[in-house]
């Protein structure tokens, strides 16, 4: 990383110290006018000081520079709100580590956990101190440079396909929009455990560092010199600054001050001759003589103006948290959103919870649901235990990334809690161990899962608002189509909440949603489900697969259909998990439609229909008994289609088997437990079948085993007619195209006869007459032949 170096004669291992270089005394001993010089040297300069060591941003560093420096992105402002709230994070740490070490905030003005602004008209400077926890000169290397963090490619990509640059800060770069106002930064840092150093770049792929013997040292802390570009000269103005700080940066929770200068009216002693001159000009004075004696003994005096300079305060640091519900106002809440969640995008939160817990456990809670998913929210889901949740104890910060504080499926909320139970001078890990964290957890996540059946409650597209008077509706306007939104963004949070939460399992149920037969384009919700079910459904019907437009035309649904069943659709891969946790609601049972046990009421005729294709189902059931065939049964769920396989019921179904084999690291040795059984399922109304059932009726006349073993002569040579089939079919026994002795049946001879091939002949006619389902969903126009080829194949497959 290191450039330069050997042209500089530097020793890698032990970089040189700067004051061997530049000759430069320590702090304290360097004489102002020397301190002056140098630092307009190397501000006037504008060159990156030359014994410095250099070093090379990383590649992707480099490129997200380059973006911003190039960016012709018109709301610059958001440089200041990123500095801000860096600054604001370095304060939590250092306050964070005086709970159990006092000793670390220091002494006097070091001790002040403040930030500091402060403008340099005349060398257009703006400057942004705090005295947080500070950089050593290894931080300064990593953060500021040489380390991409994950947030950074991804925010390259995003500005490349024309991202909006206002979400820097969620992506965790948010230091680099210096760049989009100054041309020049330098960043002095002193850490408790290190010396002063100053970092610069000039943003053209390389930074250097130095260690800093010419600065005010900063006792503690960092400040972040911005030499403005002229185009950016506006935020030399303090009311530009203090604007930007009311309104990016009103909920920092530590003060804000800015150096201003004003001009205001002082008293100073009037010289003698102005004070005769006024009594002169008087005649009233003379008029009560008395007083006027007394008030000549006080000195005279005059008004003048002065310019002064202070430190104003710049933001209410009172904590939105701790005030009444009741005083905060929409507004507020949603700029403190922004401000918690660095999202400083258009839109609202979509909901928020605030609330004061109390019992034996106390704390103040405010929760968010944010207006839009973060581009990783399930990016390593499974190793990511951190909520988003900022906790507090007593005021004081204790850590974003606290374990466990919301269970994995609850980390799309943003939010703060604020507790007086816990300890505050104990480690972060003894903290974690605490016991009432478990309570918190608990009542965090009722109160989330309130919050998020109200979004549903205020939307007037919802089911449940279906009794509501007009006028109640056009006052939840504003709320139309919330849920949806919601559920599009935060939905497959929900379903593995259900899979992962067994004790608020049917209340994450509540909020499920999902297209359906009979939903028309738009969510349902299992409570609108149960309100169409037809009298005497027992349970709700649903298939997975992978599209809507696919399950659509599933055969599955056949009958479902023509008999008004409404069939959920779930088309996630994550549905098929859902489903092996989700086995009832509100005493429904789940029936996946595409598995064996699907019930649709009485079939009366069942039991006849049994008999009359028994011979037929005793024939295929022992064709296919080397497969994974469990048994043939006569369908409930075909109507157009001649058969179909299902899969039974405790296994996985086919869609499932997909989504495993597809996996990569899939092992199928281990995955084969637990595909199910396969079931033909033969539908007795349809042609085909029924010609199936009279083929095997005469075959069974004839004395054909199912094995082929006692062919049917052909008619004219006496050789048995093997049809003309691919390989590896076991059909060959039932003679289906075979030129047959004695009458033929009256449905044979439709089709006519063509060509040489009577497996030909056959094949045209039944090709009109049906189709066969050859796996799971799909339905392929094919002769019988081919619908039992494909079968075959289907069943040893899928
Ligand atoms: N004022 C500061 N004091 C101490 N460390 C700082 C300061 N500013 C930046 N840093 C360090 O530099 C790192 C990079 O800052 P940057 O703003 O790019 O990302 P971030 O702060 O991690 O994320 P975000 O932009 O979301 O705040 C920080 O994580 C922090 O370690």
């Amino acid at each position: 990383l290191q450039v330069n170096a050997e042209e500089s004669g530097d020793d890698l291992a032990n970089p040189p110290k700067v004051e061997e270089k530049l000759g430069a005394v320590p702090h304290g001993l360097s004489t102002d006018s020397e301190v002056a010089q140098r630092e307009a040297e190397s501000i006037s300069r504008k060159t990156l000081r030359s014994s410095a060591e250099k070093f090379e941003f990383q590649a992707e560093v480099s490129r997200l520079m380059d973006i911003i420096i190039n960016s012709l992105y018109s709301n610059k402002d958001i440089f200041l709100r990123e500095l801000i709230s860096n600054a604001s994070d370095a304060l939590d740490k250092i306050r964070f580590l005086s709970l159990t070490d006092k000793e670390v905030l220091g002494e006097g003005d070091t001790a002040k956990l403040e930030i500091q602004i402060k403008l340099d008209k005349e060398k257009k400077i703006l400057s942004i101190r705090d005295r947080g926890i500070g950089m050593t000169k290894e931080d300064l290397i990593k953060n500021l440079g040489t380390i991409a963090k994950s947030g950074t490619s991804a925010f390259v990509e995003k500005m490349q396909s024309g991202g909006d640059l206002n979400l820097i800060g969620q992506f965790g770069v948010g230091f680099y929009s210096v760049y989009l106002v100054a041309d020049y930064v330098e960043v002095i840092s002193k850490h408790n455990d290190d010396k002063q150093y100053v970092w610069e770049s000039k943003a053209d792929g390389a930074f250097a560092i130095s260690e800093d013997t010419w600065n005010e040292p900063l006792g503690r802390g960092t400040e972040i010199r911005l030499h403005l570009r002229d185009e950016a000269k506006e935020y030399l103005e303090e009311d530009k600054l203090k604007d930007l700080v009311k309104k990016y940066s009103e909920f920092i929770n530590f003060p804000i001050y800015l150096w201003t200068t004003k001009e205001v009216d002082v008293e100073v002693p009037a010289d003698e001759e102005e004070s005769s001159e006024e009594e002169e000009s008087t005649p009233e004075a003379k008029e009560d003589e008395d007083t006027e004696e007394d008030e000549e003994k006080k000195p005279k005096t005059k008004t003048i103006k002065e310019t002064t300079s202070e430190w104003e305060l710049l933001n209410d640091v009172k904590a939105v948290w701790l005030r009444s519900p009741k005083e905060v106002t929409d507004e507020e809440y949603s700029k403190f959103y922004h401000s918690l969640a660095k999202d400083f995008g258009d839109e609202k939160p979509m909901s928020w919870s605030h609330f004061t817990a109390e019992g034996d456990v106390e704390f103040k809670a405010l929760l968010f649901v944010p207006p839009k998913a973060p581009h990783d929210l399930y990016e390593s889901y499974y190793n990511n235990n951190k909520s988003n949740l900022k906790l507090y104890v007593r005021r004081v910060f204790i850590s974003d990334e606290f374990d466990d504080l919301l269970p994995k499926y609850l980390n799309f909320l943003k939010g703060i809690v604020d507790s007086d139970t816990l300890p505050l001078n104990v480690s972060r890990e003894m903290l974690q161990q605490h016991s009432s964290l478990k309570t918190i957890k608990k009542k965090l996540i009722r109160k989330a899962l309130d919050m998020i059946r109200k979004i549903a409650e205020e939307d007037p597209d919802e089911y449940s608002n279906k009794d509501k008077t007009d006028e109640e509706k056009s006052e939840m306007a504003e709320k139309k189509g919330q849920y949806a939104k919601f559920w599009n963004e935060f939905g497959k949070s929900i379903k593995l909440g259900i899979i992962e939460d067994a004790t608020n399992r049917n209340r994450l149920a509540k909020l499920l949603r999902f297209e359906s037969t009979k939903s028309d384009g738009k969510l349902a919700s299992l409570d609108e489900y149960i309100s169409r079910m037809k009298p005497g459904q027992k349970d709700i019907f649903y298939i997975t697969g992978s599209s809507k437009e696919q399950l659509e035309k599933s055969p599955f649904l056949e009958r479902l259909t023509k008999k008004n069943y409404e069939v959920i659709f779930f088309t996630d891969p994550v549905d098929e998990y859902l489903m092996q946790y989700l086995m009832d609601y509100e005493d429904k049972k789940f029936q996946n439609v595409s598995k064996e046990g699907l019930k649709l009421g009485k079939d009366s005729k069942l039991k006849d229909l049994k008999e009359s294709f028994k011979e037929l189902t005793d024939w295929w059931k022992k064709a296919l008994e080397s497969e994974n065939v469990d048994s043939v049964k006569i369908s409930n769920r075909l109507h157009d289609t001649p058969c179909v396989v299902v899969t039974s019921k405790y296994g996985w179904s086919a869609n499932m088997e997909k989504i495993m084999q597809a996996q990569t690291l899939s092992d199928s040795s281990k995955q084969a437990y637990m595909r199910g059984k396969r079931v033909l399922e033969i539908n007795p109304r349809h042609p085909i079948i029924k010609e199936l059932r009279d083929k095997v009726a005469q075959d069974n006349e004839r004395g054909v085993e199912a094995d082929g073993s006692a062919g049917v002569p052909d008619g004219s040579d006496g050789e048995r007619v093997q049809p003309a089939r691919p390989q590896g079919v076991r059909v060959q026994h039932l003679q289906v195209g075979a030129e047959e002795p004695g009458p033929e049946p009256r449905r044979h001879r439709r089709g006519g006869r063509r060509g040489g091939g009577s497996a030909g002949f056959r094949g045209e006619v039944l090709q009109r007459r049906g189709r066969a389902v050859v796996r799971q969903g799909r339905a392929v126009d094919v002769s019988l032949f081919y619908g039992l080829y494909c079968f075959n194949v289907a069943a040893a497959s899928v």
